[in-house]
């Protein structure tokens, strides 16, 4: 076999060792698109299609790259992680049933002719702009972003400066609490203006970034060069400027950028956690100047949102995961998105790991510590609130004297589970459920055992109230 046939195989076998050690969402976003180059001199060539994926691979996975692989050909030595052409994208998810690997790709020319170059689609800027933006994540465009009320009018304005021929509002000021969709909303302007027009230049960095670049200039006696290079853009966006609270000279040089900017029309697009009159240490003209275009916030995720996320995520993954366990995981785990992501992720990957079909139990398992540190005391009301909604009778009805069988069982399944997930003695709970006796109580504390025993979709039901309820 030729050597390049043998460091295919090679390779095969090491991508299937990481695919069991990172679980499959990590490996097809990340190992999948990835071909073996040449061996020369004990230094391996991996190829990648962008730069981005180059610089993530190199921080996450190169060290474990070259450890596998060296177990498996003794003469590598070390890993060279190389942005070629030959390597494709895989951006579009391939859903779980899919044949594994493809095999490896037509073979790469040998690493010194190769084209280095991104992907058209992907085209990340050229020239100085480019050293200057941060990365893209391929993952975060418009299309995988789900909307929903919280986030209607931040989406509708990204979408509106992404598409607009002229500035429609300058700067576009995107604000919300941690981990709810601001970088993945400017990280979609970029990708869809550079698509649409590859010659704008676009640069998207955090505010920690710009003022990193703004000291090494100061330090190199380079500011001239920096002024240049931020004041000639297209598209400037900075990411969490509540950073630069407090930092007083580089507020000054990112309003005069910014001021520049807009004097020649040129889109800003900023975002932080907080709007613009609430971000303190800030001067008080650069606040007032932000509030200038357009203002919009992102609310906390409602529960629709967070299980159309999941849904979407789901898919995209190709993630068999019950609608029960979508539904549990968007009532749990309403912190932010990044959280519910992660939530996810570890059900699917240990389902995979284990070799075994998603449940509530198992996701529950996974997520103890998770759903623990969630955990509080639940009063009656809040679980007469719950039973109510989830069988959709009026809450009123918990305690009203309607003895119909469409109220009066999940009254029964609301004090049973009272008795279950409080201190409260028969009497007490009796009480609250319209002055019942307690008698009344333990009747339905031993009806729904009993129909618990006899019927598994009841029993589920109610252990699906249970969970959310307990936490
Ligand atoms: N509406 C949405 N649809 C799909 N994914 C979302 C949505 N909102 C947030 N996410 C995902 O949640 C994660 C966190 O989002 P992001 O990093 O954009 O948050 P952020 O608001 O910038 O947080 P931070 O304040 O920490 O910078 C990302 O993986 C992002 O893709």
């Amino acid at each position: 076999m030729s050597v390049q046939g043998s460091l295919d195989q090679q390779w095969a076998r090491v991508r299937g060792r990481l695919k069991d050690e990172v679980g499959e969402t990590a490996y097809r976003s990340w190992l999948k698109p990835l071909t073996v180059g040449s061996l020369d001199g004990g230094q391996l060539r991996i190829l990648v299609p962008t730069r981005f994926m180059r610089d993530w691979i190199r921080t996450h996975y190169a060290d474990r790259i070259r450890a596998l692989f060296s177990g498996e050909n003794p003469g590598v030595q070390s890993v060279e992680i190389v942005v070629a052409s030959a390597a494709k994208p895989d951006l579009t998810v391939t859903p779980a049933n899919d044949a594994p690997a493809a095999p490896p790709a037509a073979k790469p020319e040998p690493v010194t002719e190769l084209v280095i170059e991104p992907s058209p689609a992907l085209v990340v800027v050229e020239d100085r702009t480019d050293e200057m933006s941060a990365p893209l994540d391929p993952r975060f465009t418009f299309e995988n972003f789900v909307v929903g009320k919280p986030n209607e009018l931040a989406f509708a304005a990204a979408r509106r400066v992404a598409d607009a021929q002229a500035v429609p509002f300058n700067p576009l000021f995107l604000y919300g609490g941690v981990g709810l969709g601001k970088t993945h909303l400017m990280h979609a302007i970029a990708w869809a203006i550079r698509k649409k027009d590859p010659s704008r230049r676009v640069i998207y960095l955090s505010a920690e970034k710009f003022m990193y670049q703004f000291i090494r200039a100061l330090r190199f006696k380079d500011t001239m060069a920096f002024k240049e290079q931020f004041r000639s853009v297209d598209v400037l966006m900075i990411d969490d400027v509540q950073f630069i609270s407090g930092k007083d000279s580089t507020q000054e040089e990112f309003f005069h950028t910014f001021n520049a900017l807009v004097d020649q029309n040129r889109q800003v697009i900023i975002s932080a956690d907080k709007s613009p009159s609430d971000l303190e240490g800030m001067e008080e003209r650069l606040r007032s100047r932000l509030g200038w275009g357009l203002v919009a916030d992102i609310h906390p995720t409602t529960y629709e949102l967070r299980l159309g996320i999941l849904g979407q995520k789901a898919d995209r993954i190709g993630a068999k995961v019950p609608p029960k366990v979508l539904e549990f995981l968007a009532h749990k785990i309403t912190s932010n998105v990044r959280e519910l992501e992660g939530a996810l992720n570890r059900i699917v990957a240990h389902a995979e790991l284990v070799g075994r079909a998603i449940t509530l139990e198992s996701a529950q398992d996974v997520l103890h510590d998770l759903l623990r540190a969630s955990n509080r005391r639940v009063t009656i009301e809040e679980i007469q609130k719950k039973v109510a909604e989830h069988f959709n009778i009026r809450l009123a009805d918990m305690s009203s004297a309607r003895r119909a069988r469409a109220v009066a069982r999940p009254r029964q399944v609301a004090m049973y589970l009272a008795k279950q997930l409080t201190q409260r003695s028969l009497p007490e709970i009796g009480r609250k459920f319209g002055d019942r006796d307690h008698t009344t109580v333990m009747h339905a504390v031993r009806k729904v055992d009993e129909l618990c025993g006899t019927d598994p979709a009841f029993a589920e039901d109610v252990e699906l109230l249970r969970r959310m309820l307990e936490g």
